[in-house]
């Protein structure tokens, strides 16, 4: 285990963009734009908010103009769009011309690739080699323009068309994402069957090639590993790790894949631990748990489930027993 000179653990929501792309109701705008406000202003620093992709691949996401002209814009957040080509781009590009807003609406974006053909296919309609030349202008432009550019390599671990992934290709892909100017490489266990040691092994792997420093994990929850595989890659070294408030989610080109490891998940398995979670002065300086369980109870009933979070869950459980003593305990009760 590497010693952790730097304990601070950086967090990207990524609940408004893959948390709500696969779902099959429509969200209104409002409710986006609410989802992404709350977070913010629960000390989150890093939301992807959404993305500009076909919208006749990913229906759920075509709002996303909409959503970041009307989301706030509070200081010191990033608020990052996925885009998969130039046209996305273009987009956005062309959003942000309109607007006189200070900071500007977006100032990242996200692009993404795969560590397999099968799976790249299924999700852009290109190989692994057709979407890095695809990208590499657009990540381009994206610096030209000072935008922050993080990539992303899914089925890190597993496809679900291929079975278990050559982690050497996970390396080879993750340093063309690098040396394209991506300033970090989200490592993607889109199908979620990662284990921590199959997780270590892979981030070993990329390490040859891409500084750790670089590198975040992004683990779905489906055979309920995912806390565990967010610790086995910091004990690797990695210090950002999405995730997905009330665990929202699911790719739409992973089937039976569920949400991400949910954002609460990992904050109280990380609370009195050797890392601290960074965040902005409305979480006082780090992530408010308790805001954000509330947030995954607000958004899960908007889409009329519950919150999917285990620590959301024992969370609220506890606070409304501790509710329901108190009332027994009031002198009116007594009398
Ligand atoms: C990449 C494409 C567009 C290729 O799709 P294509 O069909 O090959 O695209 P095309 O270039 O042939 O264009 C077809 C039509 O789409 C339009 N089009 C083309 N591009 C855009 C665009 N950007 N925005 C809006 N429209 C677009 C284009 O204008 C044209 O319109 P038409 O002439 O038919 O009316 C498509 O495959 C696509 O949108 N894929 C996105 C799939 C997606 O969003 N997947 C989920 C995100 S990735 C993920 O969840 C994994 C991750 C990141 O979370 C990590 C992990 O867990 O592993």
């Amino acid at each position: 285990m590497e010693s952790p000179a730097n304990n601070l653990v950086n967090i990207v929501e990524v609940g408004p963009r893959d948390g709500l792309q696969n779902e099959k109701g429509v969200i209104p705008i409002e409710v986006k734009v609410e989802l992404i406000n709350r977070l913010a202003r629960a000390g989150v620093q890093n939301i992807e908010t959404g993305s500009f992709v076909s919208p006749k691949w990913v229906p759920q996401m075509g709002g996303t103009s909409e959503v970041i002209q009307q989301m706030e814009r509070l200081p010191n957040v990033h608020y990052a769009v996925l885009v998969p080509n130039q046209k996305g781009l273009d987009n956005l590009f062309s959003l942000l011309s309109q607007s006189t807003a200070k900071p500007p609406l977006s100032d990242e974006i996200s692009i993404f690739t795969a560590a397999t053909d099968a799976f790249n296919r299924a999700n852009t309609n290109t190989t692994i080699a057709e979407s890095l030349a695809r990208l590499e202008p657009v990540a381009r432009a994206a610096l030209d323009r000072g935008l922050r550019v993080r990539g992303y390599v899914s089925v890190a671990i597993a496809c679900p068309y291929s079975g278990q992934v050559d982690y050497s290709r996970v390396r080879e892909v993750a340093k063309a994402l690098a040396d394209m100017g991506c300033y970090e490489i989200s490592l993607g266990d889109t199908v979620g069957k990662g284990t921590p040691d199959k997780v270590s092994e892979m981030i070993e792997e990329v390490k040859k090639s891409v500084p750790v420093e670089k590198l975040a994990g992004h683990f779905h929850d489906t055979y309920g590993t995912a806390v565990a595989n967010v610790f086995a890659a910091l004990a690797g070294g990695i210090r950002t790790i999405d995730a997905s408030v009330g665990g929202l989610g699911g790719c739409p080109y992973s089937p039976g894949a569920t949400g991400n490891v949910a954002t609460e998940d990992v904050l109280y398995a990380l609370h009195d631990s050797q890392y601290k979670v960074a965040g902005s002065e409305f979480g006082n300086g780090t992530i408010d748990l308790a805001k954000m369980v509330d947030i995954g109870w607000w958004i899960s009933e908007k889409l009329g489930r519950e919150s999917v979070s285990r620590a959301g869950r024992a969370i609220r459980a506890s606070s409304a027993r501790e509710a329901e003593l108190a009332k027994k305990d009031s002198p009116k009760a007594k009398l």
